[in-house]
């Protein structure tokens, strides 16, 4: 049997007291799931994400290999459990001046692994020259930024389960596989800490090719499904 990495119990998810955007959300991530997250616009897929990764407010409980989020600082805890936002928005500087700025957190700290080459030679692969990281956010174009921000999670090193939210939408079609197919042999990687990931898409084509398994939301709750369609 797979490692369960997290495991959501009647999870659910208010924009306001008795005003529900999801609720009832049971499921369980395990080692090497590659979740696909479906459902239309407005139903609830990035509320629901940033709740596994205790960015938003949620009742029910969400465990990590059995505890709780508290329990393991909620820092450190968003260091394992990695959101990745769709562009990072409105940030000042730089991305190297980011890198460092996180590099520096000290949930990160003591890991021997870490290194800032790292996310640069990831950026690297998906045709993001090292001059980039010296240009302000504000002068990247969308998918420049996207793939930055992508490669900062996943050079970072520190994920189990990484948090996608529609991470290759301002990607061109050879842009987005070979960000695809770099996580995708990152989560087969036995070097890697990365073992699985929930990842919203709209497209159904991009959720065949990289998913294992499919959750689609609808109706204000979340049901797993057997395929994409
Ligand atoms: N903090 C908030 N306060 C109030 N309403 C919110 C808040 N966050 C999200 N919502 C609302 O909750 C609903 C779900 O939003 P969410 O961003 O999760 O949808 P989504 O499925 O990810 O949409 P999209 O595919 O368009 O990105 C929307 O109606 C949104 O306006």
């Amino acid at each position: 049997m797979p490692e369960t990495l997290l495991e959501l119990r009647n999870v659910a998810v208010y924009k306001a007291p008795g005003q529900p955007i999801i609720t009832d959300v049971n499921f369980d991530v395990l080692d090497r799931d590659i979740i696909i997250l479906q459902g239309k616009s407005g139903s609830g897929k990035s509320t629901l994400l940033k709740a596994l990764a205790h960015l938003n407010l949620y009742e029910g409980e969400i465990a990590y290999r059995g505890k709780t989020p508290q329990s393991y600082g909620i820092p450190n805890f968003r260091t394992k459990i990695l959101y990745v936002p769709q562009r990072p928005s409105l940030l000042p500087g730089t991305p190297r001046e980011f890198l460092q700025v996180v590099s520096g957190f000290k949930s990160h700290r003591g890991r021997t692994t870490l290194s800032i080459d790292d996310p640069i030679r990831v950026a690297a692969e998906w045709g993001i020259e090292e001059e980039l990281w010296d240009r302000n956010w504000s002068n990247l174009s969308g998918g420049e930024s996207q793939r930055i921000a992508l490669a900062t999670a996943i050079g970072m090193k520190t994920a189990e389960v990484l948090l996608l939210d529609e991470p290759t939408s301002a990607l061109d079609a050879q842009s987005s596989a070979a960000v695809e197919d770099y996580i995708i042999q990152s989560l087969k990687s036995a070097d890697s800490n990365l073992k699985a990931a929930v990842w919203i898409t709209h497209s159904e084509e991009q959720g065949k090719r990289v998913g294992s398994r499919f959750l689609r939301i609808a109706n204000g709750t979340a049901q797993e499904e057997a395929s994409s369609v």
